[in-house]
């Protein structure tokens, strides 16, 4: 029996959930919540509990305190499988012995569905990511990028209300990447499901999350709506984490000056420190009196960089003053 569904709940709500593993608090005082067609990014660095939080949402790990409830319903001390949610895990964990189409009609299967019945789900959710005509092959036989959409597949075979992925790219090279982003960003449009994406990549988050959560050390430190996450930083960790360079320490905190403050062919011209060639064009560093500011050039732009300076304006209506948390 799957809960149902009170009018007006959130698919999925956290109210101040934590777990300390021996001396480790790995998720302290989390509260979220997660609507229906919803993509939410847990974004963070390496050991700030996404992982733990993600587990305790699929029951698969149970916080020392709080609540987790699922379609109004307190599902805190529920087993996996009655929360109607699937996870893809990191490594994918396939079944080896099964083929492409049995790893995929397993949950079904494990439904109470008819072998028929679930093959043809099964057909059907390797369809939906691309790989219709190979479900005899066996995983062994797979590159990481078909493992991964096979892995998709198994998770969405049983028609979820909650899909849980756990850094569902890391595993992939940059090129693969790049194109299953784009597979996975129309798979969550097409969902009804919500989906929770643990991630530590911030173009990740940016290409697939309609909203961000961010954490660090077990806490969440800031959550909203993606590009505001991204535009509006809390404070200088969390600008520094999503990628902000023009951080400069004054006195009343530390100023964020993003690229978009930066006025080029304004002003007066900065003597230019250093070139590195980037993937969107060039970006280099100025001598301003604020200190070295980090500037990205198109490629035209970087073409019309002929002498040693280059002129840059900062618009401060642009910019931000934010509190100095990097060192607590
Ligand atoms: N089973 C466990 N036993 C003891 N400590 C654990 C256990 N699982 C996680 N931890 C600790 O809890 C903290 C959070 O770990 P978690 O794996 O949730 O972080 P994460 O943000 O997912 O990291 P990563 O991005 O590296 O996977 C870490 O300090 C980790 O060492």
């Amino acid at each position: 029996m799957q809960p149902e569904m009170k009018p007006g709940a959130s698919l999925l709500e956290l109210q101040s959930v934590s777990k300390t593993y021996a001396a480790v608090p790995a998720v302290q005082d989390v509260s979220l919540t997660l609507h229906s067609g919803e993509t939410l990014a847990l974004l963070g660095p390496s050991g700030c509990g996404k992982s733990t939080l993600l587990r305790l949402i699929a029951g698969l790990e149970r916080p020392d305190a709080g609540r987790v409830c699922m379609a109004g319903q307190d599902v805190t001390l529920s087993p996996p499988e009655r929360r109607n949610l699937s996870m893809v895990f990191q490594d994918y964990a396939l079944f080896p012995h099964l083929n492409m189409g049995d790893n995929v009609a397993y949950g079904p299967r494990m439904r109470g569905v008819n072998r028929q019945a679930a093959r043809a789900t099964a057909l059907k959710a390797l369809a939906r990511v691309g790989l219709a005509g190979l479900e005899g092959r066996r995983i062994h036989e797979l590159s990481g990028g078909q493992q991964q959409r096979v892995a998709l597949a198994r998770a969405l075979a049983p028609g979820p209300s909650l899909l849980l992925l756990d850094e569902p790219l890391s595993n992939l090279d940059e090129q693969l990447r790049t194109s299953l982003r784009r597979d996975l960003s129309r798979l969550f449009a097409e969902t009804r499901a919500g989906v929770l994406l643990v991630t530590h990549d911030q173009r990740e988050a940016l290409s697939l999350a309609g909203r961000v959560a961010l954490m660090r050390a077990g806490k969440v430190v800031q959550t909203g709506e993606t590009g505001e996450v991204f535009r509006r930083p809390v404070s200088a960790w969390a600008a520094a984490f999503l990628g902000e360079r023009n951080l400069f320490v004054q006195p009343g905190g530390v100023l964020m000056v993003p690229e978009r403050a930066i006025v080029l062919g304004k002003g007066e011209a900065w003597t230019v420190l250093e070139r590195v060639p980037s993937e969107d064009g060039m970006r280099v560093r100025l001598a301003h009196p604020l200190g070295p500011l980090s500037v990205t050039l198109s490629p035209r732009e970087a073409a019309l960089l002929t002498g040693p300076g280059l002129q840059a304006e900062i618009n401060m209506a642009e910019c931000l003053t934010l509190p100095d948390d990097r060192d607590v």
